[in-house]
């Protein structure tokens, strides 16, 4: 398990002080406690869930050329709808930034800030956490649909991942917004998580 050392923590506080916008650094302090919330309660490594809470959004304020030009260098393969909003590109570009500024090689860490905004088909529960913290942390709102999806958090993983996807993708269609696929296969794969599940439990009773 990384060491998530109070030394390393200070370190990436003060660089989001300088590169992040006060009201940012409180919604990702948030994401940070909720992770590690959820991580406890799921019996999951808080120290990776801490450091990916952390660093989810490092690269948040990077203009789209840049997000272009660090993708190209990495040798992404762009989906259109990331030509299309390069701003998507914050979340692999963060894990780069993570690894290459404050030398995080934790692969958990790296893959859930990697999936903080699209998630991915078969992310791991640390990638879960962090994709659900950053989708409901309490800045979000209360609204009676945020606070049903943060109580579902505690009673089923795959399944809250499920309906927030279902939630995030309602409301990009509300606003003409276009889709990234990655979303689309994310919300398959949890929507199939979650019958799969049903279907044991039922058989087994
Ligand atoms: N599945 C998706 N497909 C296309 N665009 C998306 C998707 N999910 C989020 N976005 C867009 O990317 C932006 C960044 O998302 P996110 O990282 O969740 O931002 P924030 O933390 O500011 O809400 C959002 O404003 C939204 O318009």
């Amino acid at each position: 398990m990384t060491n998530f050392s109070s030394r390393l923590r200070e370190q990436v506080l003060s660089w989001l002080d300088e590169n992040v916008p006060i009201p940012r650094v409180k919604h990702i302090l948030r994401v940070e406690q909720l992770s590690i919330e959820l991580a406890r309660y799921h019996d999951l490594n808080i120290q990776a869930a801490a450091q990916a809470g952390l660093m989810h959004d490092l690269a948040k304020y990077f203009q789209p050329d840049r997000l272009l030009e660090m993708a190209q260098q990495a040798g992404l393969t762009l989906d259109p709808v990331e030509i299309a909003n390069p701003h998507l590109l914050h979340a692999e570009i963060g894990a780069i930034v993570a690894k290459e500024e404050f030398g995080v090689d934790d692969a958990v860490v790296l893959a859930a800030i990697r999936n903080h905004t699209l998630g991915a088909a078969n992310m791991d529960a640390v990638s879960c956490v962090v994709f659900l913290a950053d989708s409901l942390e309490p800045g979000r709102g209360q609204q009676s649909d945020l606070n049903r999806l943060r109580q579902l958090c505690y009673e089923d993983l795959s399944q809250a991942v499920y309906e927030t996807c279902e939630y995030t993708l309602t409301q990009l269609i509300q606003a003409g917004k276009l889709i990234h696929p990655r979303a689309v296969q994310t919300r398959n794969w949890f929507l199939q998580a979650s019958q799969d599940r049903l279907r044991l439990t039922r058989l087994s009773a």
